[in-house]
């Protein structure tokens, strides 16, 4: 199992934990709103460390990004597999030509 999917499973088991004991549990007490907000910080956070000249900043805000986003699709009975599929069905597709195809 890769590295996301595992996390993925994690994050729906750490669901049910004590808000004390858990983070993914803390995050979930908050509700929608904040999780969706807690992404967009993530995301303002990993855009900044981009602009920045530190590696390891932009991989580590990175890695957070990615685990509020699995953390939001659990939240909205989103699978991860479902995203995986939406990028299969992309594959092969530029995006150019699909900008260029919606204004047909
Ligand atoms: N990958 C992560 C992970 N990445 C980041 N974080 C937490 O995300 C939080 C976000 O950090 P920030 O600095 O942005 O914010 P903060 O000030 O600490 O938190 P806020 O109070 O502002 O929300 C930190 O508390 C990090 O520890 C994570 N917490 C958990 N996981 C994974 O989720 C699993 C389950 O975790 P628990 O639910 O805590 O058991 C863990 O085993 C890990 O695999």
């Amino acid at each position: 199992m890769d590295t996301l999917s595992r996390l993925e499973k994690t994050i729906a088991q750490r669901m049910f934990a004590s808000p004390d004991k858990s983070y993914v549990a803390k995050l979930k007490s908050k509700g929608l709103p904040q999780i969706a907000q807690k992404v967009g910080e993530e995301a303002v956070e990993t855009v900044i460390a981009a602009m920045g000249d530190d590696r390891e900043e932009l991989v580590a805000e990175s890695a957070d990004l990615l685990m509020h986003l699995l953390v939001l699709l659990q939240v909205k009975d989103i699978p991860l597999a479902d995203v995986m599929a939406e990028l299969d069905r992309r594959e092969g597709t530029s995006g150019l030509e699909e900008k260029a195809s919606r204004s047909e």
